[in-house]
């Protein structure tokens, strides 16, 4: 049987949500990843040193039986140097949301004048905090994040010193900005290296492919998978895993977010073997990732074998991207 092994997997963007929420999805990260980069959008969202420490504090006691780092995150706001040099220790990068782009954003940035945001972004630069940002206007849907491309731009040219992350990247545009400023950095999904808008929209209706940024036009998903399959130093896996109930995917008014986190790594096998390109996967996920955050996670193996493997239903009662979809990877051991 054919296998592949990959060590210290992370995910760079990922949404675990609280209370029951948090109970239920935390170990299905924790069982197959070493670490992942923690969403602050919750509600409220994560904006103080207390916020940040208690939240840490209920991930790992969700998680009881498993090695995971939680890598925190602070929600942005204009916030002084003071500030960040305590906050500093306890988190890995900070996440700018555009006010209500996406779920749980509405105390977010609703003007992106660089000098209400200099001393703030100055001040990351100085003391080496990464910014996450997810990049989309308040354009027309399909067009969201390549008109943001302008904001990047000023951001990645006002602050040379400071690491910017483009978040979940969806177009080709994006991908651009990879070689154009030497201080961006993306993450990409692994929706985003399966789906395009017609398998949001195309045929029936599937709420449990739609997120933010929507799945674009198919030489969007070919420019992403031109840079994640070569493992493009600069890029690295965040699954943007995004767990909603059951309830809130189908109903009118569907909430956006795909849940993927306890397939990801299947599905990541199946689409690099596909390719030819298995050799590449780790940095993708996690050599890159190590490298770009200068993060150092402790020893775990995944042990994936090419077989076949119906994604479940439900986890823990959240429906899954591809729910009941035979792939060819699944898990096979972890130490
Ligand atoms: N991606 C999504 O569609 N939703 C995310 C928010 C986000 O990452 O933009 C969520 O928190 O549900
Ligand atoms: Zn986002
Ligand atoms: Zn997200």
């Amino acid at each position: 049987m054919k296998t592949h092994t990959l060590l210290m997997p992370l995910d760079m963007h990922l949404h675990l949500r609280d209370a029951v929420m948090l109970e239920n999805v935390a170990p299905l990260s924790a069982y197959s990843f070493s670490g992942a980069l923690i969403m602050p959008n919750l509600v409220p969202p994560v904006t103080t040193i207390e916020d940040v420490k208690a939240y840490k504090e209920r991930i790992i006691a969700a998680v009881p039986n498993d090695y995971f780092e939680p890598y925190m995150t602070l929600f942005y706001k204009n916030y002084d140097k003071r500030f960040l040099s305590e906050v500093k220790e306890h988190i890995t990068a900070i996440k700018l949301y555009p006010a209500g782009i996406t779920t749980n954003s509405e105390g977010g940035v609703s003007s992106f004048d660089i000098e209400e945001m200099r001393e703030t972004l100055d001040a990351m630069s100085i003391l080496g905090i990464p910014l996450c940002v997810h990049g989309e206007t308040d354009g027309f849907v399909m067009d969201r994040e390549a008109e943001f491309m302008n904001i990047y731009d000023l951001l990645a040219t006002n602050f040379p010193d400071l690491k910017i992350i483009m978040e979940h990247i969806t177009t080709k545009e994006a991908v651009a900005m990879l070689d154009k400023h030497k201080n961006l950095y993306a993450t990409i999904t692994v929706h985003h290296l399966l789906l395009t808008l017609d398998d949001v929209v195309g045929g029936m209706m599937m709420p449990h492919n739609f997120c933010k940024p929507i799945a674009k036009r198919p030489e969007d998903l070919d420019a992403l998978l031109s840079v994640a399959l070569e493992a493009h130093p600069k890029v690295m896996f965040g699954s943007d895993s995004a767990p909603h109930s059951k309830e809130k995917k189908e109903c009118s008014g569907c909430a956006a977010g795909v849940f993927s986190a306890p397939i990801a790594l299947q599905l990541l096998c199946e689409i690099f073997e596909q390719y030819d390109k298995l050799d590449n996967l780790q940095a993708f996920v996690s050599d890159n990732a190590q490298n770009i955050y200068g993060i150092c996670p402790e020893f775990k193996e995944v042990i994936l074998e090419k077989r076949p493997f119906v994604i479940p239903d439900t986890y823990n009662g959240v429906v899954p991207m591809y729910a009941g979809k035979i792939i060819n990877w699944a898990i096979e051991s972890i130490e």
